[in-house]
């Protein structure tokens, strides 16, 4: 089965905002990675404005050929967006202000009711939701019993991974999850400070379906070229699945 690639261009925008220019523009990253055959663009709309701003949402949903992934905190201002702009997926993820990046993923069994009235919500809108879940069965049937079609598993605790050890602990969590999820019907995506060393072995898991990778592809591109480093990235995947 194929993997896909969501190419999240948030830190194209993280440098655009460090001058306040227009330059470089988020719209372009995600044009020349569609161009290089990212399967999908994955834009994290954040509260405190970061990266990422209204306007290229507003931009990119009228202009991407493949379709956009839309994350986003659950707030009432970020679901009027969903509503709003109608992104093809809306992935769920937790959020603080004093975050430096995501840090896990969104407690869906903790506060189900609430979950389950923001994802009806969102189908009503006929927005595809993904939650952007810690690879838990808790979790899992969470994301079950809110009937969404979609999760996307936190590879955070992978990525961090200090030793091979822990990587290997933290890749079969994964595994594990992946298999769960996709027992019960759901589509499995992954995400999460994956980059050009530690992916091979995450599009290896056969229930896997698409990548969410962003910061790394960017960081690469500095050196590589955008078009290079979406390509670069999308052939290591799909080497490693056919593997
Ligand atoms: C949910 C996730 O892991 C990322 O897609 C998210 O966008 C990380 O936030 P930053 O892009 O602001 O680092
Ligand atoms: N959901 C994960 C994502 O979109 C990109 O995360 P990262 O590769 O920037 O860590």
């Amino acid at each position: 089965m194929s993997i896909y690639l969501g190419v999240n261009i948030d830190h194209i925008a993280t440098l655009r905002q460090a001058r306040g220019t227009r330059y470089p523009d988020p719209i372009q990253a995600a044009i020349e990675a569609e161009q290089a055959g990212a399967d999908s663009i994955t834009l994290h709309l954040r509260e405190d404005r970061r990266h990422i701003q209204e306007r290229d949402v507003a931009m990119l949903s009228d202009i991407l050929q493949t379709k956009m992934n839309l994350e986003m905190a659950v707030t009432e201002e970020m679901l009027a967006m969903a509503e709003k702009y109608r992104p093809a997926d809306c992935c769920l993820v937790p959020e603080k202000r004093e975050e430096l990046t995501t840090e896990g993923g969104l407690d869906v069994a903790g506060q189900l009711s609430r979950m389950q009235q923001a994802c009806q919500r969102l189908a009503e809108a006929n927005v595809r939701v993904s939650l952007f879940i810690d690879p838990d069965l808790a979790q899992i049937d969470a994301a079950v019993a809110c009937g969404v079609p979609v999760v996307e598993l936190h590879t955070g605790r992978y990525a961090d991974a200090e030793t091979d050890a822990e990587a290997e602990h933290e890749l079969a969590i994964i595994a594990q999850a992946a298999k769960q999820a996709h027992e019960r019907g759901l589509q499995v995506n992954a995400g999460h400070g994956l980059h050009y060393h530690n992916t091979q072995k995450i599009a290896a898991i056969p229930e896997l379906v698409e990548l969410n990778i962003g910061h790394a592809i960017v960081a690469r591109s500095v050196f590589t070229g955008f078009q290079a480093a979406v390509r670069e990235m999308k052939q290591l995947m799909q080497d490693a699945r056919r593997r």
